[in-house]
């Protein structure tokens, strides 16, 4: 047993102890490959980590980063007295907009941000420097207007559609989004839940804060309700990224969508400059590097050499198409694998010429590249150059989807389903699965209305004829040749 004043003097880069859920793990070694780098572990050096840690790894993920010697031992209770143990601040607000008015998913923003703490508002927020694509996914949808067909019988209204591999009872689905325990306790269980009740698919993320297995659990008993999907980011370690493919396909998972927009992190200011603010409070502010001709040089000679200087993130930047190849063997069925961060139609003619079945198009929220066009640009320039793409794959998008409006829009231009990202991680925050579900009806009602309202009574019956793109049309790519795979590799 090892005690807490002991523990206490290991807080700095050159010994760093920390203590999650009473064992003391020697995180040393492991304070640079920390994807969340390492200023907000030394924050906890010498203490007790487990609140922080815990909303933002699933179960086991120290056991599995650490060798087994770094485990030092457990914590001796009785010595804790002396330990200076760092809460997480009281930051977030006890009230929030009530269930009962929040009626449209703008409401759940308004209500998580009333009681997320600043981390995690900023976390599910931020996007990627001037917000530029950030902001256009929004405005986009309100570009394109609709044909409304009337005098027709819009009695019965049918909303459901073949979409990844599932029959589900709407044309959308839960968009990735990490780190669900950073607005909830229970998490991506809220989102399976929701799923689950609602007969939608969950596109899980491959850095999701409950573990696959226990979000499978979750869906069992609830038969044919909801689908799971995995997204997967392809690791710097091969082995990692085999081990979630394995998992994925033991537990069930129906279909594996890869996230190729991803070779670095985007930079988004608001989370690093959180992490600066932290780091300052702890540190102190850092000395300024020597201005010296020969420092400026060698520090641009380590940063276009050094990976840690290059990279910013865990993932491969090495993944191209032809290392797809072992990924796609490994889950071993190409009518349930796609690709998710297409953002031109070279790319998805070279994704539908390589035999995949499956594309999703987004900027991911505005997250990675900034000023990448919305999906719903992707689509339209899509329509003008590679039409082929609509009828040999299933289109995907999201990206600034706040209305079934929205849905419906991506539907007559051609897409099959929609993703929703921040929407369900804001309902999640504020209400917990109780705020998913009522999500997920707020959309289903506005669909019906709204379908209703077109003129139009089966999802099939969609088509570009009920809507005028004119607004965005000057912005995207003409008709033009035909492209061809090789141009399209350049
Ligand atoms: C907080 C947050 C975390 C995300 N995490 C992932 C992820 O782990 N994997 C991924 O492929 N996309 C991730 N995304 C992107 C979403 O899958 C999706 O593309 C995006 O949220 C859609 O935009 P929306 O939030 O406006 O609906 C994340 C987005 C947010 C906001």
């Amino acid at each position: 047993m090892l005690k807490a004043s002991d523990i206490a003097q290991h807080n700095t880069r050159e010994s760093c102890w920390v203590i999650i859920q009473g064992q003391v793990y020697d995180v040393t070694d492991f304070l640079e490959e920390h994807p969340g780098g390492s200023s907000i572990i030394l924050r906890y050096g010498g203490k007790d980590a487990t609140e922080e840690y815990l909303p933002v790894h699933p179960p086991g993920t120290i056991e599995k980063e650490l060798p087994p010697d770094k485990h030092l031992g457990e914590l001796d209770p009785q010595s804790v007295g002396g330990v200076a143990v760092t809460k997480s601040k009281p930051e977030a607000a006890t009230t929030s907009i009530p269930l009962d008015l929040c009626l449209c998913l703008d409401d759940f923003e308004k209500a998580a941000k009333a009681v997320l703490s600043k981390r995690a508002w900023t976390y599910y927020s931020s996007a990627s420097e001037n917000l530029h694509s950030f902001r256009l996914n929004r405005q986009d949808w309100e570009r394109i207007l609709f044909r409304p067909r009337v005098l027709r019988n819009v009695q019965r209204v049918n909303m459901q559609r073949k979409l990844l591999g599932h029959h589900s009872n709407l044309p959308l689905f839960i968009a990735p989004a990490a780190l669900a325990r950073l607005g909830h306790p229970d998490g991506e269980l809220c989102l399976s839940r929701g799923a689950s009740a609602y007969n939608i698919p969950f596109v899980v993320s491959n850095a999701a804060s409950v573990s696959m297995e226990d979000l499978a659990e979750s869906m069992q008993g609830a038969k044919g309700r909801g689908c799971l999907c995995l997204q997967l980011y392809v690791k710097k370690k091969k082995s990692e990224t085999l081990a979630s493919i394995v998992r994925a396909k033991q537990l069930g998972f129906t279909a594996l969508l890869v996230t190729v927009d991803t070779p670095v992190v985007g930079k988004r200011e608001d989370d690093d400059r959180y992490k600066a603010e932290q780091a300052l409070e702890t540190q102190g502010p850092r000395p300024p590097p020597p201005v010296t001709a020969e420092g400026i040089q060698q520090s641009l000679q380590r940063s276009s050499t050094d990976e840690v200087f290059v990279l910013r993130g865990p993932y491969s930047s090495t993944l191209d198409w032809n290392e797809l190849a072992w990924i796609r063997e490994a889950w071993g069925d190409d009518e349930s694998f796609g690709l998710k961060g297409i953002a031109t139609a070279e790319d998805a003619h070279l994704a539908c010429e390589s035999g995949i079945k499956r594309i999703y198009l987004s900027n991911h929220g505005g997250r990675q590249l900034d000023s990448a066009p919305s999906a719903l640009r992707t689509l339209l320039e899509i329509r003008n150059l590679c039409p082929h793409v609509l009828q040999q794959c299933e289109v995907l998008v999201d990206g600034g989807v706040s209305r079934a409006t929205d849905i419906i829009k991506a539907l007559c231009l051609g897409a099959r389903g929609v993703g929703l990202g921040r929407p369900f991680l804001y309902a999640l925050s504020a209400h917990g699965t109780a705020g998913v579900c009522k999500a997920i009806q707020i959309l289903s009602d506005e669909l019906e209305t709204s379908m209703r309202l077109l003129g139009v009574v089966d999802l099939d019956h969609l088509g570009p004829h009920l809507v005028n793109t004119r607004e965005l049309d000057p912005f995207i790519l003409p008709p033009g040749p035909a492209l061809h795979p090789r141009q399209s590799r350049i």
